[in-house]
């Protein structure tokens, strides 16, 4: 291939940031050489081949154009660090499991790491970009592991990436904003202007921002902050909503055609879940009270406090409305990503429900467009088949069933046959809707007994 590439980029990382972030970045920059990078051979291997290891509509198709030209999934490391000039480190930071700060603060091994290994081969300066979501000041550690073990010049920049998962693609080709933080010198803004440089190919330059850099940091931590909040906040409500007569999906409509609150992000649900909301205010409750701010930390805390007690309470009336007992009694679960169009089941809202079923006696059968039977076996901790199976078919799942939970927003399960499914399972059918996405009274037509997030649990037969 070419060797007229502009510039090289390597990132550390071939995960779900990594991977879609260098491949549009590839995409939009034909004469830019992009490498990603990874330890495990195997993630490398699945970039290499026609099952990407990881789902996100329209990805495939973009890989398949710039791999082999000037996008390259490798895992010699050290090869495409010495050739780049700006080196994306998109590791995983997830919540310490242990020592200090276990449960909240974010467990840097990984990240620290990678800059360890950036310094030991670098064979010349480099702009190192922070892509993982990590705690503010994390860019001056990282400056000084790599003046400690290199003599040459780094500058660090904050790049935190905003994309959400099951929209990736779109949210990079399309970004609402592109933050680029770094060191206020002259060194620290020619660095950022050149990372900036390369989004503004595509990006309108308004919607590149540039800060300093603990700002950057900050705003990633905030920004996923003030997204949970919302969700939580109206999940809140969607209790009030149940003991009231209240409709939650009017309430959110009244409140979201207000220009001031705005109408994304208000959907009730069965709690948020995902890899990043609650790692990252966990993250944030930590950093406040490591910097004295206790009650800026609890603040935020109670985000998570709301989240847990939504998926509890889910579960719960699940038993209370199924004659407080689901021993021994099937249920249909619809769902187990944790949001649709992925397969990622991180901090999923469906392993606690499914967990909580099981401790109650259920057996659970399980259906998900996208997510592996071994995926699910592993977040349930391998249960007896006799108490959890995995269907490849919804229509199978629901067979034999008391109810069914649907627990990610699918829209395969809006269109499904109702009908169908009612005459194959026990009576009385329960539906436990944790996403709101089905036509209630017509599921209460058929006969089925439904519960809906903040929605009355008024069983009466809607008539015409
Ligand atoms: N998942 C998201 O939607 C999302 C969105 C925005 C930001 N983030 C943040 O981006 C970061 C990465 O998240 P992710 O979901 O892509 O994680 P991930 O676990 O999918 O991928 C991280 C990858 O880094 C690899 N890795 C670890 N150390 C390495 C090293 N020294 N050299 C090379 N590879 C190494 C791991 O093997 C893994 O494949 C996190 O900080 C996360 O908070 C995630
Ligand atoms: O109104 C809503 C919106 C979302 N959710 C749930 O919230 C969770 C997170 O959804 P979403 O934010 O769409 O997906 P993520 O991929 O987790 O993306 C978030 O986390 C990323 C990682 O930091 C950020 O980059 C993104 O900007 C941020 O949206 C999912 O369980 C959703 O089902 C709701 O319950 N109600």
């Amino acid at each position: 291939m070419s060797t007229e590439f502009t510039c090289r980029i390597c990132c550390l990382g071939a995960g779900y940031v990594g991977g879609p972030t260098m491949t549009v970045i590839a995409k939009m920059c034909p004469d830019i050489k992009v490498t990603v990078c990874d330890l495990s051979e195997r993630r490398i291997a699945a970039w290499n081949s026609k099952s990407l290891p990881i789902y996100e509509p329209g990805l495939q198709e973009i890989v398949e154009g710039a791999r082999g030209k000037n996008l390259f999934f490798s895992t010699d490391i050290d090869a495409a660090v010495r050739e780049a000039d700006i080196i994306f480190v998109s590791v995983n930071t997830p919540t310490k499991k242990s020592g200090i700060g276990a449960g909240q603060a974010a467990d840097l091994q990984y990240w620290e790491l990678a800059g360890r290994h950036i310094a030991s081969i670098a064979e010349g300066p480099k702009i190192i970009v922070e892509k993982s979501t990590v705690p503010v000041k994390t860019a001056a550690a990282m400056a000084r592991v790599l003046e400690s073990n290199s003599k040459f010049a780094f500058e660090v920049l904050s790049n935190p990436e905003f994309l959400a998962e099951g929209t990736a693609v779109e949210d990079l080709l399309r970004p609402d904003r592109v933050l680029v933080g770094g060191e206020q010198t002259p060194a620290g803004l020619a660095a950022i202007d050149k990372l900036a440089n390369i989004y503004r190919r595509w990006v309108p330059t308004e919607k590149v921002l540039t800060t300093n850099l603990w700002s950057a940091e900050l705003s990633k931590l905030t920004a996923n902050a003030f997204l949970a909040q919302r969700i939580s906040s109206i999940n809140s409500i969607s209790a009030l909503c149940e003991n009231t007569g209240a409709d939650v999906d009017e309430v959110a409509h009244a409140i979201g055609v207000d220009s001031r609150i705005g109408p994304k992000f208000l959907r009730a649900s069965v709690g948020f879940g995902g890899s990043c909301f609650q790692k990252d205010i966990l993250n944030l409750v930590y950093l406040c009270r490591s910097f004295g701010l206790p009650e800026v930390a609890n603040y935020w805390e109670a985000v998570i406090t709301m989240n847990n007690w939504q998926k509890q309470r889910f579960a719960e009336k699940m038993v209370s409305a199924m004659f407080n007992t689901v021993s021994g009694k099937k249920i249909a679960v619809l769902g187990f990503a944790f949001k649709k169009d992925t397969g990622d089941t991180r901090e999923t809202p469906a392993i606690h429900v499914c967990e909580q079923m099981i401790k109650e006696g259920a057996a659970l059968s399980i259906y998900d467009p996208k997510v592996t039977v071994e995926q699910m076996n592993y977040d349930l901790g391998s249960p007896s088949p006799d108490k959890v199976c995995m269907e490849q078919d919804a229509y199978v799942a629901c067979a034999g069933a008391h109810a069914i939970a649907v627990l990610t927003e699918w829209d395969e399960f809006k269109t499904l046959d109702y009908s169908r499914i009612y005459t194959s399972m026990v009576k009385p059918c329960f539906v436990f809707d944790g996403r709101n996405i089905l036509d209630h009274a017509k599921l209460r037509q058929i006969g089925f007994q439904v519960f809906a997030i903040g929605k009355s649990f008024s069983n009466e037969t809607v008539l015409d």
